[in-house]
């Protein structure tokens, strides 16, 4: 079976739901049910707050909450099979309900969920062919880097690095053997912004064939839809702003093309990565809050870039009007996002806030509630060898801040605590700056 639907809804329950949740708005257009996308709906779609709530499930008992369908198998009632779903690995009610809501919010025809956001670069990178060419960032996640490698080493693949935020020097490399380009924006963790519907342009230009892929996890779908700036595929690390809580590993991958779809959907029902079925549910409940979460780490994202570069220190935020690429990145997304970095210009000075701060905890990710610190050189990245780091301008001495949902006020004192312990600042009677400021 290739592409389950969702479960059945009796006549007299659907005929409930409609009551409930009448799809029409106060114009009188139809409004599109969920969990099927919105995009081909004639009338005004709902706000993607709105969307990210309301789903129907199809439940017989109309449960509000998609129930875990937690079974491997589902019986037949033919000896020849023939089911909606049979095996879990091949399709689940949990997961297909899920897939469906993300599709609506990701503006895509057709969503797919797996076991994390690297399985979902796996499932994409098994669409490549030795021989084939990707370009792709000289600043990308480092597990990105990583398999991006081994398919270089043991799959036959060419991978040029270059910088993306010269769309010239990617043009450069295109050829009709560029079969894919992987693009991340903004970059993790040097926060650079690339320009998608350029990128895109010349891709398909070089080759008309070209997957133009985006790995959206740095601004998930409530600020960027890539598919609407020239993309053919999203991903974004279900494990991040999706879910929001750190508490399971998830990827999602989105298209418009229904024949990529099946193409995609092949490697997850040959490998067995597809999401279990409590994961899909856990991540279903995340995904409702993502709006005001987002809204609460955005908002205190922005105060401390402006807390942090008003003390002398160099920001990487595109929030800052200081960030080279703000009118780019403000073209494309609808907001800035939660995770900044910073320099302090010494490698002993970082390690020294890092271990300093106290609400903000040492620790890999972002899109959590919590707000989190790291070093990306030592942790995320540390995958990417030092002699590649330096090659590729990125600052040993970098910190990232993925910033939660707590009080803003909080989180600048626990900073500011963390950078006078570790003598990042000369403090004076009425204030402090840098040790090392930022060369502007
Ligand atoms: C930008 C980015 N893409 C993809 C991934 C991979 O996601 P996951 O950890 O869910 O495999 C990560 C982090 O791990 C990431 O930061
Ligand atoms: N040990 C892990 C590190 C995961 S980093 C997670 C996240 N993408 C981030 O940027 O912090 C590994 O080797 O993959």
């Amino acid at each position: 079976m290739s592409s389950p639907g969702s479960g059945q809804n009796g006549p007299s329950s659907a005929s409930a739901l409609k009551k409930a949740f009448p799809h029409v708005d106060l114009d009188g257009h139809n409004l599109p049910p969920s969990p099927a996308p919105s995009s081909p709906s004639a009338g005004r779609r709902y706000a993607i707050a709105t969307e990210l709530v309301y789903t129907e499930n199809g439940d017989q008992y109309n449960a509000s909450s998609v129930p875990i369908y937690q079974s491997a198998t589902f019986k037949q009632t033919s000896g020849s099979g023939g089911g909606e779903y049979d095996y879990t690995r091949s399709g689940n009610p949990t997961r297909t309900h899920l897939e469906r809501h993300l599709a609506k919010i990701m503006s895509a025809q057709r969503a797919l969920v797996v076991s994390s956001g690297m399985a979902a670069l796996d499932v994409i990178t098994r669409l490549l062919r030795p021989g084939d060419e990707v370009v792709t960032g000289d600043d990308l996640y480092g597990g990105s880097n990583r398999l991006l490698t081994y398919l270089k080493t043991h799959g036959g693949i060419v991978v040029h690095h270059v910088d993306t935020t010269t769309p010239e020097k990617v043009q450069a490399v295109l050829n009709p053997k560029t079969a894919m380009v992987l693009l991340e924006t903004p970059t993790n963790p040097l926060i650079k912004i690339v320009d998608i519907p350029k990128i895109a342009a010349s891709a398909h230009e070089a080759n008309p064939s070209c997957l133009v892929t985006v790995d959206n996890t740095m601004m998930s779908p409530l600020l960027l839809n890539p598919l609407e700036l020239g993309a053919d595929i999203v991903y974004e690390s279900g494990t991040k702003y999706l879910s929001g809580h750190h508490d399971l590993m998830a990827g999602v991958i989105a298209v418009n093309d229904p024949t990529l779809g099946e193409r995609l959907y092949f490697p997850i029902n040959a490998s067995g990565c597809g999401l279990s079925p409590f994961d899909s549910w856990l991540l279903m409940r995340g995904v409702k809050t993502l709006k005001v979460r987002m809204d609460q780490q955005q908002a205190n994202a922005q105060r401390i870039a402006e807390f942090l570069e008003g003390h002398g220190f160099k920001v990487r935020y595109p929030g800052l009007r200081s960030h080279p690429q703000y009118e780019l990145h403000h073209s494309m997304a609808r907001g800035a996002g939660a995770v900044l970095s910073f320099e302090t210009g010494d490698v002993g000075l970082s390690e020294r806030i890092v271990e300093s701060a106290k609400l903000w905890a040492i620790s890999v990710s972002f899109g959590c509630v919590n707000s989190l610190i790291s070093m990306p050189c030592r942790m995320s990245h540390a995958s990417i060898d030092a002699k590649t780091r330096a090659e590729r301008a990125m600052p040993e001495d970098i910190i990232r801040l993925c910033v939660g949902i707590e009080d803003a006020d909080d989180l600048i004192d626990d900073l500011r605590r963390a950078l006078v312990q570790a003598g990042a600042v000369n403090v004076s009677l009425d204030d402090f700056q840098a040790v090392r400021p930022a060369a502007n």
